[in-house]
């Protein structure tokens, strides 16, 4: 049968990446997307801001929602400091697959750990089955109507603290009106929007960056 754009995806990455060598394998899912099969990562041109904001905050602790094929994971570790952890919940078996061999690829999965499962099951065992206390960054990338109700839940799960950092893909393009709404209303946030584009289009897209002001 015919084989997923992601197990493609991976034999791109298996073909022009260097074993250990996290920037090879975001290379090459550049490459693989841009001149063969788009592919919803983050992409290059987003993904230099999100290694703007890791590098500026150094975190410690990062929750990534929504794995798909690992390429956001592994930028996102390929920054963190020795013993910074990144938890990344992905349900999707398949793209669970797929991500654990991109992110061993890589080299950098001491860093890692990916949980399959809903982010709706997860964030509230995040204390008692992973020991966490609060998280200094998550990323959400996941789907676009989960974005609103996973922050209350991690609000109500005490998970954010004074100065936790919230940055959302996609809040243009498929957008999420309803987090933008709220991030941006409510005097628990100070938000601000990164201007981009859609990975590898010309679209209009961009990441908003919501620091939790406790
Ligand atoms: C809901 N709880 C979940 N828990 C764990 N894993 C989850 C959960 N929900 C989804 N997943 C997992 O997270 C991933 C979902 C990513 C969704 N991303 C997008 O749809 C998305 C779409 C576009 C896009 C833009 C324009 C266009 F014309 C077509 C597409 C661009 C983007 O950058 C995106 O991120 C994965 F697939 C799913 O299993
Ligand atoms: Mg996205």
């Amino acid at each position: 049968t015919r084989s997923t754009r992601p197990q493609r995806l991976l034999k791109a990455v298996k073909q022009h990446a260097t074993r250990g060598d996290p920037q090879s394998v975001i290379s090459a899912i550049d490459h693989f997307c841009r001149h063969r099969e788009w592919a919803m990562n983050v992409g290059d041109e987003k993904g230099c801001i999100l290694d703007s904001v890791v590098s500026e905050l150094n975190p410690e602790k990062v929750l990534e929602l929504g794995t798909y094929c690992g390429y956001s994971t592994v930028r996102i570790a390929r920054l963190l400091p020795p013993g910074a952890r990144l938890i990344t919940l992905e349900f999707n078996p398949d793209y669970a697959v797929i991500a654990r061999q991109v992110i061993a690829w890589a080299g950098i999965e001491d860093k890692v750990q990916l949980v399959e499962g809903a982010s709706e099951d997860w964030i509230p065992r995040m204390k008692e089955h992973f020991g966490i206390e609060t998280f200094d960054l998550v990323f959400l990338d996941h789907w676009k109507d989960h974005y609103l109700p996973d922050t209350k839940l991690m609000e109500g799960c005490g998970l954010l603290r004074k100065g936790t950092v919230l940055l959302a893909d996609n809040v243009i393009c498929p957008g999420v009106p309803d987090y933008l709404e709220y991030v941006r209303n409510s005097r628990s946030y100070k938000s601000c929007y990164f201007k981009s584009h859609l990975e590898y289009t010309r679209a209009e897209d961009g990441l908003e960056k919501s620091v939790f002001l406790g």
